[in-house]
Formats: C-alpha cells, structure tokens, sequence
C-alpha cells in the first residue's frame, strides 16, 4: 500500500438496505491530506464512521499503517485503531474544562500532567490562558480547537475530521482550517477531511475524492477535479461551470463561442465546459454579447451576459477595476484550453 496511510478496498455499506456506500475504493499516503467531497448524504460520514471502526461493513477491506482493521470478521475496536476522530459539533464536556477535555481519553497517569495541555493548545492555535475555561465560556471556534486537541492528545498518526468548520462563520472557519492544517502537518498525521464545501476541499487537501451516490466519481489532485473534472457533474459541483453543446475535430471545438482550442482531442457531438474566469471580455469581436447584470464583489465581479443573436446566456468573472455596465456590448474571448466531454 502506497506509504501505509489508510487504504480502503471495495467498501460497501448498505444498514440493511440498499448500498450507501458500493464499492469504494481509496488510497490516502501516509502523512497527507484527502477531502472527501461531496452533497448531504452521498455517504461521506459513512466512509469515515468505517475507517473509524464504528461500522462493521457489508464488503470490503481497511488497512491503516499496513495493519488490517477491518476485513471479513475482522473488526478492531474503534479504542484500538490509533485514530482521532473530529466530529462535526466537537462534542465536547459541557462539564469538563478545557484541560479536563483534552486529556480525557488519556490513561490516568498521564491526565495529572496539566503540563502536556499547553504545547497543544499552542499546536491547534489557542492561547493556554483559556487551560481553565468550560467550552461554555468559548467561542464555537475555540471549541473546534479543543476537540482537535482532544483528538491529537492521543498523538494519532490518522486523524479524521467530520465537516469540524461548518458551523463557523466565514473569518473563523478559514482561520480554524489553517490552524488545523498546520497543526496536523506539524505531526505528520494522515488527515481525512469530511466536507460538502468544495472551496474548503481545495484549499485543504493533496487529494479531493469527490463522491455521488455513495460512489467515487473522481479521485484525483485539487488541480485536477477543478481544471480536468471527470464528468460535466463533477465539473459543476467544484465550482461554476458553463456546459455549452459544440462539435469536437481533434484539438479544436466550434460553439456559440467560436472556435475554441481543447485542452485533451475530442471527435463529434460534445458538451463544452467554460468556467466564468475563462471568459475574457473586450472590445466587441465577432463574438460579440451585451451584459444584462453585474455583481460587483471587491476583487472581482460577476458579469452576466447574453450572447447577441442568440438565446445563449453567460457569465464571466471579471477583475474587480475592468467592470463593464449593464447594456455595455462586449466581445468575448476564450484564450485558455477548454475541456469536453462527450454528449450522452
Ligand atoms: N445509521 C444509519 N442507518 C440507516 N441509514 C443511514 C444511517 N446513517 C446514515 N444513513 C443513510 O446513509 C446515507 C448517507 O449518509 P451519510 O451521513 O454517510 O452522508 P453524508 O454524505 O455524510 O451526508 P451529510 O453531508 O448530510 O452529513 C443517507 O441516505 C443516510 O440517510
């Protein structure tokens, strides 16, 4: 198995019905970062609750480290598989300070040394003032903090998180991310991130797998599944994406934008996929459109276009100082490859 990390083999999972998970496959090395992307229930916390062991699955195999942990009748206890486990709401002690939380879960010799809380308080981000605080005297950030402690007290070699920043504003979350990478990577822990914002997915990761239905429908590079998506639902779930029907020769693809050149050679009847920041505008060309609407946001805006002579709407991100107007014409161009896909 590629540097013993966490190796998942024909995992299917179905709680007595049909399969929620069927068949999953993934390879995660040993000291990276995977984001398993994907909507609500498309079985993401299944995958996770399986590799944590709290799941006896209806097929399949778990390697962590090299070491089987679940396998046919095998199945090592959740205590027993060396994994942090981040649940989505931290669940934390009401009752319990934060000191009394990290060391929880440590044997009972080890709890008494109070000492050992402040390095990973300052691991995760947090100032050991708040040692003496219950988590109802801290914010929702600083609890997401405690229970990375928590789950790193253990020090794990695997540790998974279950969307740990989707209850955090905007501000916060980013800055808990980063705080948690960096901790993480200072460990050298293999990381799972369980998460349904594809932003955060690329941010965070080495590797997205993004799933559909209880099924990888691409594993690959955060690069990858946004630039060279496998499918045109892939394409759309990692981000905005225009699919445009055009005629494929080779490395070249005639649209309603024109002819465009294509990333990988296609043949025939294809649908087209152009990202709003592909879009250039300019002064009208031959393809020529009028702006209907503009959302101004800072550093960029979103320009929506309708194409002239034609029923074909768009948008282009533009950068924020070159905004045209409402009724401005404009011509577009596509200087960067596109990818295709072909039409079913
Ligand atoms: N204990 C259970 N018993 C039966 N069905 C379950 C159980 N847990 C989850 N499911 C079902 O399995 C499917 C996948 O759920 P899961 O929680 O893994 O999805 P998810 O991708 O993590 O969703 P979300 O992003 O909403 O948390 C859903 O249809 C859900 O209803």
């Amino acid at each position: 198995m590629s540097g013993a990390g966490i190796s998942v083999t024909g995992l299917t999972v179905g709680y007595g019905g049909p399969p929620v998970l069927d068949h999953v496959d993934l390879q995660v090395p040993a000291g990276s970062f995977t984001a398993v992307l994907g909507p609500s229930g498309s079985g993401k916390t299944t995958l996770l609750r399986a590799i944590a062991g709290f799941i006896r699955p209806d097929h399949g195999r778990i390697e962590v480290r090299g070491e089987v942990l679940t396998d046919g009748p095998t199945l090592v206890a959740p205590e027993r598989r060396g994994i942090g486990y981040v649940r989505q709401d931290g669940a934390l002690f009401p009752h319990l300070d934060v000191t009394g939380n990290i060391t929880f879960g440590l044997p009972r010799a080890e709890r008494r040394r109070a000492a050992q809380v402040e390095p990973l308080l300052e691991l995760v981000g947090l100032s050991p003032s708040l040692a003496r605080r219950r988590p109802d005297e801290l914010s929702g950030g600083q609890q997401q903090r405690v229970a990375l402690a928590r789950a790193l007290a253990r020090e794990p070699s695997v540790v998974l998180l279950d969307e740990p920043f989707s209850s955090l504003d905007t501000a916060l979350r980013a800055a808990t991310r980063e705080a948690t990478r960096a901790a993480l990577a200072a460990r050298g822990a293999t990381t799972v991130l369980v998460t349904h914002d594809q932003a955060e997915a690329l941010s965070f990761a080495d590797q997205v797998a993004v799933m559909f239905d209880g099924r990888f429908a691409q594993v690959d590079s955060p690069a990858g599944v946004y630039g060279a998506p496998a499918t045109p639902e892939v394409g759309r779930f990692l981000g905005d994406a225009m699919l445009l029907s055009g005629q494929a020769i080779g490395r070249t693809v005639h649209c309603c934008l024109g002819q465009l050149d294509l990333a990988e050679p296609a043949t025939g009847d294809v649908l087209v996929m152009v990202r709003p920041e592909q879009l250039v505008l300019g002064e009208p060309s031959d393809t020529k459109a009028s702006v209907s609407s503009v959302t101004y946001q800072g550093a960029d805006a979103m320009v929506r276009l309708d194409l002239v002579d034609q029923t074909t709407r768009l948008v282009a991100r533009v950068p924020g100082n070159r905004v045209p107007r409402p009724g401005d014409q404009v011509g577009i161009a596509v200087p960067a490859p596109v990818r295709s896909f072909p039409q079913r």
